[in-house]
């Protein structure tokens, strides 16, 4: 089962590849709506993309963005809206990022106050801590900050992306962290570019210097593939996705071991990871705190565990592309279910899912999580469809196919 390029390795490979010294050429990344706006976000500030190819060719520019004033739209896509910044305030000009009303919602106040910490100018045109927001850079000096990642690891990627970009360099120390994976992407992958990040405690020391352009091929994306492990894992079948094994630099694969510990037949190879439906599927108690895009997948089939399903410390689901905690107890709900939720846990009753529409907040998670559960229920909708174009604009197609074949 192939599955497309990762989001957060492709978002993460443009900006190294725009910031870094010479050509750098990515490897089937992933064509989606939250890629295009970073790519285009990129084109907005002046840098060369080549996308005419499955691979993508970027032409770094060490210096900053050739353009010297521009609007970036970030769409829906919070890797744009919250590593973009960071780029342009390394380099010299005025800039202004904008984003739709979903994105607007999402707060960036703790990458506004690292900024301003930094003596970037940073300006909230509309609300404080939200886009629309302008950068008017000269430079970064660099030196020693304080973070708080424990809403969101983009705000430390951001940072961290941009610390080679800095003069003197950045001495990180990370007050708060959510999504610690994350963040073991970003340094696996700014080691690629040539930079290597020394961690001291809660410090994380980025020298400057900036990048070194490479060649760098993109890996599938581990949340998109939990959609097709989660349903090979309530039908009994097979999934195995090729280039996601052992050696995976995304946490989200770690979600198959959620789903083996409830049951289902798990093997993590060198490169690939097969999942098999045993037939059984027990309830279980599991902290998501560092695989949370994943929680909507679980939430969507814990019906058909034999047990009640608690997934605990995901509160910044809350402030994703829709409340997520939110929302996947509503469409529990509507499809008969008992849940329960608190400020950042859910508990999901076993049950038999009526046939209901789901509402899904314009969020790509919802609409994927929630196709799973109509393999076992009859006469599920999606109030939305499209919304997937977010991270997986063919998701139906491929989707519907598997389906078809599998007869369910
Ligand atoms: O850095 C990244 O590419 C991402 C980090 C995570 O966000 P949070 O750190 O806000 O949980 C994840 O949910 C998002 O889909 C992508
Ligand atoms: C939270 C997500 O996206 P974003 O990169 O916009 O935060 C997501 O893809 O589930």
């Amino acid at each position: 089962m192939a599955i497309p390029g990762s989001k957060s390795i492709t978002a993460r490979a443009l900006f190294l590849a725009a910031a870094a010294d010479g050509t750098t050429v990515l490897g089937r990344p992933l064509l989606s709506d939250d890629t295009e706006a970073f790519a285009d976000g990129l084109t907005a500030l002046g840098y060369r993309v080549s996308r005419d190819t499955a691979d993508w060719t970027i032409t770094g520019r060490p210096e900053g963005p050739a353009a010297d004033d521009a609007d970036v739209y970030c769409r829906d896509a919070a890797t744009a809206a919250r590593f973009l910044p960071g780029l342009v305030a390394a380099g010299h000009g005025t800039f202004r990022f904008d984003a739709s009303e979903q994105m607007r919602r999402r707060p960036v106040a703790p990458l506004t106050a690292a900024l301003r910490a930094l003596g970037v100018d940073v300006r909230h045109t509309e609300r404080e801590g939200h886009l629309p927001l302008t950068v008017v850079a000269d430079g970064i000096k660099g030196g020693d900050m304080e973070l708080d990642a424990s809403l969101s690891s983009q705000f430390l990627t951001a940072m961290l992306l941009a610390g080679p970009l800095t003069r003197e360099g950045l001495n990180i120390t990370v007050t708060g962290l959510v999504s610690a994976p994350y963040v073991e992407i970003t340094l696996a992958m700014m080691r690629r570019f040539g930079v290597h990040v020394v961690r001291d405690g809660n410090t994380l020391r980025v020298p400057p210097g900036g990048y070194r352009a490479t060649t760098y091929p993109i890996e599938p994306d581990a949340s998109t593939a939990s959609y097709f492990f989660a349903a090979a894992a309530i039908t009994g079948q097979e999934v195995t996705v090729p280039g996601l094994g052992a050696g995976a630099l995304q946490g989200d694969l770690g979600f198959v071991e959620v789903l083996g510990r409830m049951g289902a037949e798990v093997t993590i190879g060198a490169d690939a990871t097969t999942v098999r439906g045993t037939g059984r599927l027990t309830g279980i108690t599991t902290n998501m705190r560092d695989i949370s895009d994943t929680m909507p997948t679980l939430a969507a089939i814990a019906p058909f565990a034999d047990g009640p399903v608690r997934i605990e410390d995901v509160y910044n689901t809350r402030v994703k592309e829709c409340d997520r905690l939110d929302a996947c107890a509503d469409n529990l709900r509507r499809l008969g279910i008992l849940v329960e939720t608190g400020e950042d846990w859910i508990e999901i009753q076993p049950g038999v899912p009526v046939p209901a529409e789901i509402g899904t907040r314009r969020d790509h998670r919802i609409a994927m999580s929630f196709s799973v559960t109509s393999l076992r229920v009859p006469h599920i909708t999606l109030d939305d469809p499209a919304c997937v174009k977010k991270t997986f604009p063919e998701f139906h197609d491929v989707f519907g196919a598997l389906r078809g074949e599998w007869d369910f």
